[in-house]
């Protein structure tokens, strides 16, 4: 049966949502990582490594994964000192991801030290560079989380927040932000074409919402502008991962 379907998802009627997507890998070992990679077998070919993986195996499971010839997104969101982030990105750029992310609030010359430290590895390597995206207002902040945090008022609403910390991304090179379905709409009006809107955080009609809080439907980020979804637990802590993740990309494919 799950031979069957992932062969169903291989076709490539999917293939616009199989390149839209990266599984998150939140898991503390690769282990457990590449029990979760072998169920989707073929099917998937982006993967999410998150703090999680990084801190428990990271070059492990960058190493292996690369080996497999999966993308991945290394979710790391760095927030820094523009120094110290670029120093980062640089040891980084040795393991050959297709995304990395910093955190938009770092400011712009951390956002361009980021930038410029990947270019200069690429170069002196020969490698594409990494896209980088910055993280804006993270899906688990609602509004009382911002108050708390002093960012209170019209300006400070997290759909104005998203936007203007998109636009900050742009000024300074980068290739895209990560944010909230709820904000996906309004970045896209304002950003360049090929802007990447990257939307963890989504929920099929229905499921738990854990810790997150600014959440639409995976259809409804699509809809909304997002050119890729993080997929979590709503498919990776499923019963049936693989059917879960059928099901996700029906929706995605319908939007
Ligand atoms: O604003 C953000 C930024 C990153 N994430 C990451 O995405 C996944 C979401 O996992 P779910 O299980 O679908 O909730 C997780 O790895 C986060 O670190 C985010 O959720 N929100």
């Amino acid at each position: 049966m799950s031979q069957a379907l992932q062969a169903l998802l291989c076709e490539p009627r999917y293939d616009g949502v199989r390149r839209a997507t990266y599984v998150a890998l939140d898991v503390p070992t690769w282990t457990q990582a590449e029990a979760l990679v072998h169920r989707f077998g073929a099917a998937v070919d982006g993967y999410k490594v998150g703090l999680e993986l990084f801190f428990g195996d990271g070059p492990t499971a960058l190493s292996a994964l690369r080996s497999m010839g999966k993308r991945v997104f290394l979710d790391v969101k760095l927030h820094d000192i523009p120094n110290t982030v670029a120093g980062a990105l640089r040891a980084i750029a040795r393991f050959e991801v297709e995304m990395v992310n910093v955190h938009a609030s770092g400011g712009p010359a951390m956002l361009t030290a980021a930038r410029e430290a990947l270019d200069r590895a690429a170069e002196a390597s020969g490698v594409v560079r990494p896209l980088l995206v910055a993280v804006t207002v993270l899906t688990s902040l609602g509004a009382s989380d911002l108050d708390a945090l002093g960012w209170t008022g019209p300006q400070a609403e997290p759909g104005a927040l998203a936007e203007r910390w998109a636009g900050l991304a742009v000024r300074c090179g980068l290739d895209g932000v990560v944010a909230s379905a709820l904000e996906a709409r309004r970045i896209r009006a304002c950003a360049p074409p090929g802007f990447e809107i990257v939307v963890p955080g989504t929920r099929p009609a229905g499921a738990p919402r854990h810790d997150q809080v600014r959440s639409l439907t995976p259809g409804e980020a699509m809809k909304a502008g997002a050119t890729r979804l993080v997929l979590g637990r709503a498919v990776t802590r499923a019963d049936d991962p693989l059917s879960a993740l059928a099901a996700v990309w029906v929706e995605m494919a319908g939007a």
